[in-house]
């Protein structure tokens, strides 16, 4: 699948990090690395296992702090938040961790009421509802809003963890492998949700991926890391076609579904 033209804002960066370092004991990670993401737009992270996109990811929801640089996030400078603004950003971040991250104890509708319950307290029960069951609708699990997650496939899970950030109407998405250890036709559909979410809600997304048949169908712009920082980015074609030695090496190695 090709990626459908997304409404880019490229006089808007949501964010904007500049010189960023991150290490831990003797590993550094992230050596100095740029990024933009404007209004609108999909940004495909791709890089070796160990190459820091998690650890990237995490630095921009505020759960890891950087050792320097500058990370800013809807026009605040993370480091510089107190704990409650950063709070307050976070609301504006829907994370979609690699597993799903679901309450196994709680059913479809109490996982969504959740973020509801603890973050817009001031909602009638009924509007509750309503709000859940348009989520639910819009990830296409509808059907779904009773069952336990243990009830779920690894496809509709990933649904609900997405339902479970959009419900609060975030304007950024960061998504940590969002096909991983699913079936090329579930990825597929998986894409395919990614790109709704985008033109629905006007979301602008980091997504983390091996996944290039992901990369391909959900990236606006695809920017690989190598030695802790990007070494190519720009369209799928221009990334893959720029003759960079650790690009070749991530194409030659993976397997692109072409439908
Ligand atoms: N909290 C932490 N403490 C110590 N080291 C960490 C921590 N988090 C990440 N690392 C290290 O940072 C490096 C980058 O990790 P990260 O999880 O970002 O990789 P990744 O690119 O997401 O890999 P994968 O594709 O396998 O998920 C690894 O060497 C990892 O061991």
């Amino acid at each position: 699948m090709r990626k459908p033209p997304a409404n880019i804002d490229k006089q808007n960066a949501v964010i904007r990090i500049r010189g960023l370092y991150k290490s831990f004991d003797t590993i550094d990670v992230l050596t100095g690395m740029d990024l933009d993401l404007y209004k609108g737009e999909n940004v495909v992270v791709l890089g070796r296992s160990g190459s820091g996109k998690s650890v990237l990811i995490k630095l921009i929801a505020g759960l890891l702090k950087p050792d320097s640089g500058t990370i800013r996030v809807a026009g605040e400078e993370i480091d510089q938040l107190s704990p409650g603004a950063l709070q307050q950003l976070r609301l504006k971040i829907g994370f979609l961790y690699q597993g799903s991250a679901l309450y196994d104890s709680m059913t479809v509708r109490e996982n969504l009421e959740f973020p509801l319950v603890r973050n817009s307290a001031h909602l009638t029960h009924e509007e509750r509802d309503a709000a859940i069951r348009e989520v639910l609708k819009n990830v296409g699990l509808e059907q779904s809003i009773d069952k336990m997650p243990a009830e779920l496939s690894g496809g509709q899970k990933k649904r609900v963890g997405i339902a479970r950030t959009l419900i609060l109407h975030p304007d950024i998405m960061l998504y940590d492998e969002p096909t991983a250890g699913l079936d090329p036709v579930t990825s597929g559909d998986i894409n395919t949700l990614i790109n709704e979410v985008q033109q629905t809600y006007r979301t602008s997304a980091v997504i983390i991926t091996h996944d290039l048949t992901c990369a391909k169908s959900t990236g606006d712009r695809v920017a690989l890391i190598s030695d802790g920082k990007f070494c190519v980015e720009g369209s799928f074609e221009e990334v893959f076609q720029s003759g960079d030695a650790e690009a070749k090496k991530f194409y030659d190695y993976n397997f692109i579904v072409d439908t």
